[in-house]
């Protein structure tokens, strides 16, 4: 959707009276404050919102696997860690104790260390590869991948405690789930940032979640491709080729799972081995604001003394963010650890530190103004990618395509710096997406289409947590 498009967001009035539950299990009737008449009910300008979020529930529902929730059937059959922390933020509109249950799920494959897996292998399946042999975590308790993702589920366990009705659960699911994020930020810490630079590492481009963004082109390729044995990837089954990484990033993909399985995933042995060792925005972004979210939780629940401890880490990550601030590109940019160097690259992780609420006001006002220039370049936004590079790829997952969760992340940093127009512009352009195009992995900014997995879990779940709630349709 082009720059004039204008959204109607929600009066802080009308906020204050809002329900955390904007959809009621029972029926599909919508509360949207300044949107709908609720004495009358939906109107009809408004039906395709209320059937986007209709198929939204249908949607989490057809993906719940009894307590977790599939990323979509078939291309994703196990539970993600990410997804996961913001599906929860979709189920707590329809039923706060399924919420709740889902982050419940994903801490049992906890490990001992305090790594929290990207991938739970709850039940077997097919229809993935690598599968659960291929990872060959024995020793633990569940089948589980070997690495992490970006640490999202403190912010859920925020705002679910914060906005829920059932205060009492809220509580109770808080009390138990905090000292589980904390040995989970604590892990980062020590594991991630052995030398205390306030900054951690990302061992894998899957646990970046932006598996093949053009900011691991230049790391990746330089690692080697080992000898691993001949395998046959499944993503390939389920999506077109032309969406999905290329086989050599899938090699090298493989090579580090290898090499990491090798050392029985020791992550005091990993930080040095693994050959790719970067410092990710998207990453450290995350793990930022989760830190201020759960220093708010730890004041909440009276543990003063670990709140002094995240306020340590918070306040060294605070420091070392300006080393990733590329002040003649207007952006924050990824690093290779292991050559020190920026990464060149633009991508949408970028604008990740406004989520984190870490820029300055000046850095805020580049962020804003690059974003701006990005959008006036595509039809939908935001790409995942600069839309001026010359290898922009609008079709290629994290080469270029939209995706509603760093929309819904990038939205909520903007907000908090000011930049309301463009946080309209952006939910504007997300709206437009799904109720044109249905709820998909991703989306091709150039002409909107549809791209990925379909009924895909996490863009369900912002329709239900976000849009619901934040916009109205184009006036
Ligand atoms: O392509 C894959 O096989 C998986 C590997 O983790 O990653 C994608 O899919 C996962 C499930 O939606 C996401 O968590 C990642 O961010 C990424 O988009």
């Amino acid at each position: 959707m082009g720059p004039v498009a204008c959204l109607t967001t929600v009066p802080a009035e009308a906020q204050a009276h809002q329900s955390f539950h904007a959809n009621d299990a029972a029926s599909a009737v919508v509360v949207i404050p300044g949107a709908i008449n609720t004495d009358k009910g939906v109107n009809d300008e408004y039906e395709p919102l209320k059937n986007l979020l209709e198929l939204s529930k249908q949607i989490l529902t057809e993906n719940d696997r009894g307590g977790y929730t599939i990323p979509a059937k078939g291309l994703y059959p196990y539970q993600w860690n990410w997804d996961s922390a913001l599906v929860a933020l979709g189920w707590a509109t329809l039923d706060e104790g399924r919420a709740w249950q889902e982050l419940e799920m994903l801490f049992s494959a906890q490990w001992e260390d305090g790594l929290v897996p990207h991938i739970v292998f709850h039940k077997p399946s097919p229809t993935y590869f690598p599968g659960p042999e291929i990872w060959g975590t024995v020793e633990q308790p569940m089948g589980t991948t070997g690495i992490t993702q970006p640490p999202v589920a403190a912010i859920t366990v925020r705002k679910l405690y914060e906005e829920g009705v059932n205060k009492e659960l809220a509580m109770q699911k808080a009390k138990e789930l905090f000292p589980k994020l904390l040995a989970w930020h604590r892990w980062f810490q020590t594991a991630r940032d052995p030398h205390g630079t306030g900054l951690v590492a990302t061992l894998h481009p899957w646990e970046s979640g932006m598996d093949n963004s053009p900011a691991w082109d230049e790391p990746l390729h330089n690692v080697p491709v080992d000898p691993i044995p001949p395998y046959v990837r499944k993503d390939l089954g389920h999506v077109d080729s032309a969406m999905r990484p290329k086989q050599e990033e899938y090699d090298r993909f493989l090579t580090l799972v290898y090499r990491f399985r090798a050392v029985n995933y020791d992550c005091t042995k990993l930080y040095f081995l693994s050959p790719f060792r970067v410092t990710d925005l998207c990453t450290n972004a995350v793990l930022y604001r989760a830190n201020l979210d759960l220093r708010w939780l730890a004041t909440e629940l009276g543990e003063n003394e670990i709140a002094e401890e995240i306020d340590g880490w918070v306040e060294k990550a605070h420091k070392a963010f300006d080393t990733l601030y590329d002040a003649e590109a207007g952006m924050y940019k990824s690093k290779d650890q292991l050559t020190g160097k920026l990464l060149a690259a633009k991508t949408s992780a970028g604008f990740l530190p406004l989520f984190a609420r870490v820029a300055s006001a000046e850095q805020a006002a580049a962020l804003a103004a690059t974003l701006e220039r990005w959008l006036d370049c595509v039809k939908s936004g935001i790409p995942s990618y600069d839309p001026e590079a010359a290898n922009f790829e609008p079709l290629r997952y994290w080469r270029g395509p939209v995706w509603a969760i760093i929309n819904w992340m990038i939205t909520d940093g903007l907000r908090a710096y000011g930049y309301e127009d463009l946080a309209c512009r952006v939910e504007a352009d997300t709206y437009e997406l799904l109720v044109s195009h249905g709820i998909s992995e991703y989306y091709n900014p150039v002409t909107g289409a549809a791209a990925g997995g379909k009924l895909f879990s996490w863009t369900a779940a912002m329709c239900l947590a976000w849009l619901s709630k934040a916009v109205t349709p184009a006036c």
